[in-house]
């Protein structure tokens, strides 16, 4: 999927240079960033590994970048996989018995890892050991190897599809938040500085209130107002400028691109504005279902333009203001957004 405001990485996202490097250059997410430090300074004076931590929440809220924090702060290496790619195992068994005492392992996507590949996992976690089963039919054994003291930092955004006992085996859960826009208009102003832009606190405003509540996205709605400035501004990012990219771009005020768009218009025009089920959401409009729960539905539940109810997704009076379209409140037929 190739879409502006998707939270998810893009191969030309990311770019190292803006990844904040500690704790207190990470800018947002105050509760957790706080209870972190106590955390990682109690691990260090204990010289212990820090216990196993969970991180969820939609893409690009700053997952992956929190795990090399906590790998700098603590002082220790970070090695990195995802969920999908460990197919087996020995895969898995692999990684572990090269990591050195104190190292962080960040697995992204851990939902997706295979279910015989998240046992091995467990008694990991817990006693620092893996069983290897070696040998064939008769002659089948397992062998104990033992392991260092290490830190899994597990990445989802999908928390509810981590069974219990791995999500159990995590001391320190934590969901990172949609971001305030003082703070993405700091992310902005950073990356700008990080790039050597010049930008218009104007303009710094118009990406940050664009870029649905995601540090990700903020970086990328840069990237390309940054184009337009170039060829049509001297570089020179001004509010103008920023305002005329955006609108070119197709991306609303609010952050919402033509999916949102689509995805709005299709339960208010073709099921009443809701209550309806994804499923049939998603294929009247000709998207796929976990897209729109991954990807598109946390930003509108968040800005309030959608409410999930036990009967289906029913779209609020905001979102019809914002559209434009007027809002019918069917008091009989129980509708109340
Ligand atoms: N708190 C923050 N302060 C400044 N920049 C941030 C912050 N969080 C994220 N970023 C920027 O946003 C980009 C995306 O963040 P990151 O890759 O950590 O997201 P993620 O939640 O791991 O996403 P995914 O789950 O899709 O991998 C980073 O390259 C970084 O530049």
């Amino acid at each position: 999927m190739n879409r502006l405001v998707d939270g998810h990485a893009d191969q030309r996202d990311d770019d190292a240079s803006l990844r904040p490097q500690t704790l207190a250059e990470y800018i947002g997410q105050k509760d957790l960033k706080e209870n972190l430090a106590v955390f990682i300074e109690a691990a260090k004076q204990r010289e212990e590994a820090l216990d196993h931590v969970l991180l969820y929440g939609p893409p690009g809220l700053g997952k992956t970048t929190l795990s090399y924090i906590l790998a700098h702060e603590m002082g220790t290496n970070i090695k990195t996989a995802s969920g999908p790619s460990i197919e087996k195992s020995g895969d898995l068994a692999a990684i572990l018995s090269q990591l050195e005492p104190g190292d962080i392992l960040f697995i992204d996507e851990i939902h997706r890892l295979p279910k015989q590949v998240e046992e091995v996992l467990y008694p990991a976690m817990e006693d620092f050991c893996i069983d290897i089963v070696v040998g064939k039919d008769a002659a089948v054994r397992s062998i104990r190897l033992d392991l260092p003291p290490f830190t899994l930092v597990g990445a989802t955004t999908r928390a509810g599809d981590l069974s219990a006992p791995l999500r159990d085996r995590f001391g320190i859960v934590n969901q990172l938040q949609f971001y305030h826009l003082d703070e993405l208009c700091k992310i902005v102003s950073r990356t700008a500085k990080v790039m050597g832009n010049e930008i218009a606190e104007g303009a710094v405003m118009e990406i940050a209130r664009r870029s649905r509540g995601t540090p990700r996205i903020a970086n990328r709605l840069f990237r390309r107002v940054r184009d337009f400035a170039q060829v049509m501004n001297d570089g020179v990012v001004s509010e103008e400028i920023a305002t005329m990219a955006l609108d070119r771009l197709k991306v609303d005020h609010m952050g919402l691109d033509d999916v949102d768009h689509k995805y709005l218009r299709g339960i208010i025009e073709r099921f009443k504005g809701g209550p309806v089920g994804m499923e049939a959401i998603a294929s009247s409009i000709g998207e796929e279902a976990m897209t729109l729960e991954d990807v598109y539905e946390p930003y509108l539940l968040q800005i309030g333009f959608i409410n999930r109810t036990p009967r289906g997704r029913v779209v609020t009076a905001k979102a019809y203001q914002h559209l434009g379209i007027a809002y019918q409140d069917d008091l009989f037929g129980g509708k109340l957004p």
